[in-house]
């Protein structure tokens, strides 16, 4: 493929030579030379901290190179900003989207368009319309970007690009928080991209997904071109072998256990959504028991960050006697209150929500860990500097350490800092978001472990993802949410990905009775 490519187009789209970024005491990249022909799927993997983010960054113009050289069509080209990259045809879809929350779809992308762009389209919203039935990616020009979906809002970010009429499309991490349905989608919009000649350079920490839709792949090892391969000949093993220098254990075979008590229970919760475009919360019921691990799978959208919302106390309305932790209310009480009492939580967003960015990795790990590291209301500092050094090393966080601020971290290591934290409170109920979002396969392993060790220490987690795959890993116990409704509740063992599939659909939904108390399937 690579070389049918290479006799249709003889110049590359874009071809970066020596790249070197140096960030203080820390060699980002190193010398990386990458060549993207027109029409061809690139992957851009390694571990966390490899140096992808910091590459692709400066193909945009985000970061500027200390040295090395980019061309362009042929041509040498210095991209010192992204509306530099915008305008010779690049376009980005980050980690952490760039969406104003409170703008429509429609004002966002106007908002990144060029003069010269702007008035060379008659009617905005009726090209994104045009463009969304074209790729299917189905974005309302007309919606509050606050009322979407992570998954929608990520197609608003590639209609942005689309809407630019883009030549190089770059990824970082497009798939870690869409469903497998949208992945689908989201690969049926690239192959139509490429078959028209765009290029795309994907990042990703899922190598089946790797395997299945690009034709080459780079491999990056602290900062370094370590190998070159065409992804179809090889196997998701044989890649990560490449990428973290050891075969990843196989992920099947986690052993299910059952719960024992019950150590907290959501009874009847019927919750209006504080967002315009949001979903409330239906009848919700069911309990989490100590020492199991309780799934969640959903469409993103359906009623989950209103769950986690209200069950962490971030959203502060009380809900009476619909929450309760060893048979204690908890719905009268805030966040902080919750977390003493042992419940912790690691949200969806990290950057923002699960830590401050300009906070030092010490002072994040305050922020959720006071009780330890405050005594007649001084903040213990050497303790709590230990502490934060002692999770950098636990999770392997790549980072300057401790006083490295939670921005400077790659979005894998602040991911692995966050769980490591919150793992760390030995939580007696553990809720949490998309455990390893953007983690590469070691850490995810790491993150994985320390969950099951978790719960085989008596602690009750419930675990809120897209990933199906991975929660039919870890989860003993499953459910699925569609339109603020749970499904029935059902040992994983004994249900399948079709069946919590069609419960993502809304399947049970008709069922007379659906009170999502336990059931077996
Ligand atoms: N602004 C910065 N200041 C200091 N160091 C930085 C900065 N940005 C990145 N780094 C460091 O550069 C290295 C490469 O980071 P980068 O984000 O490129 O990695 P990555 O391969 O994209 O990782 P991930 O898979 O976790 O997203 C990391 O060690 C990171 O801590």
């Amino acid at each position: 493929m690579a070389e049918t490519l290479k006799k249709r187009h003889s110049i590359a789209r874009i071809e970066l030579a020596n790249i070197t970024k140096q960030y203080p005491g820390c060699l980002a990249n190193d010398s990386v030379s990458l060549t993207l022909m027109p029409g061809e799927i690139h992957a851009l993997l390694g571990e966390n901290g490899a140096g992808k983010s910091t590459l692709v960054k400066t193909i945009y113009g985000v970061v500027a190179p200390d040295s090395g050289d980019i061309l362009w069509d042929g041509k040498a080209v210095e991209i010192k900003s992204p509306s530099k990259a915008r305008e010779l045809g690049i376009g980005m879809v980050f980690q952490h989207f760039s969406l104003f929350e409170t703008l429509t779809v429609s004002q966002n992308i106007e908002l990144c368009l060029s003069k010269t762009q702007l008035t060379s389209i008659d009617n905005l919203s009726h090209k994104i319309s045009e463009l969304s039935t074209k790729y299917g990616l189905n974005v309302d020009p007309s919606r509050y970007v606050h009322s979407l979906s992570i998954g929608e809002r990520q197609r608003v970010e590639i209609m942005r690009c689309l809407v630019q009429s883009v030549k190089l499309l770059i990824l970082d991490e497009p798939t870690s928080v869409l469903t497998p349905q949208e992945v689908s989608g989201l690969f049926v919009v690239l192959r139509t991209l490429a078959k028209e000649g765009c290029s795309i350079l994907f990042i990703s920490h899922k190598l089946h997904e790797v395997t299945e839709i690009c034709q080459q792949a780079t491999i990056l090892r602290a900062g370094k071109v370590i190998a070159t391969c065409e992804p179809a000949r090889e196997t998701p093993a044989t890649i990560a072998k490449m990428m973290v220098g050891e075969l990843a254990e196989q992920d099947a075979g986690y052993s299910k256990k059952e719960g024992r008590h019950t150590l907290f229970t959501v009874n009847a919760l019927n919750l209006t959504t504080k967002q315009p475009f949001g979903t409330g919360l239906k009848n919700i019921n069911f309990e989490l028991k100590a020492g199991e691990i309780l799934g969640i799978a959903g469409v993103a959208g359906n009623g989950q960050d209103e769950l986690m919302a209200i069950i962490s106390g971030e959203d502060e309305r009380n809900t009476g006697h619909a929450l309760s932790l060893e048979e204690q209310s908890i719905g009268q009480l805030s966040a902080g209150q919750r977390r003493k009492l042992g419940m912790a939580y690691v949200p969806e967003e990290r950057l923002g929500r699960g830590a401050v960015p300009d906070m030092s990795l010490t002072e994040n790990t305050l922020l959720t860990h006071s009780q330890g590291f405050i005594k007649k209301g001084l903040v213990q500092w050497q303790p709590l500097k230990e502490y934060a050094n002692k999770l950098i090393a636990q999770y392997k966080v790549k980072c300057h350490g401790e006083f490295s601020e939670a921005k400077s971290l790659s979005g894998g290591n602040l991911q692995k800092f966050i769980m490591g934290r919150e793992i760390g409170q030995n939580p007696k109920v553990l809720i949490c978001a998309h455990p390893t979002w953007g983690v590469d396969v070691g850490a995810a392993l790491a993150i994985h472990q320390a969950l099951l060790a978790l719960r085989d220490q008596g602690a009750a987690i419930l675990l809120v993802s897209e990933d199906i795959d991975e929660l039919f890993l870890l989860a003993d116990r499953m459910a699925a949410v569609c339109d603020g409704h749970l499904s029935p509740v059902v040992k994983t063992a004994d249900t399948s990905i079709d069946q919590i599939g069609q419960w993502m659909a809304g399947t049970f939904i008709s069922t007379p009775a659906h009170h999502t108390e336990e059931t077996t399937a």
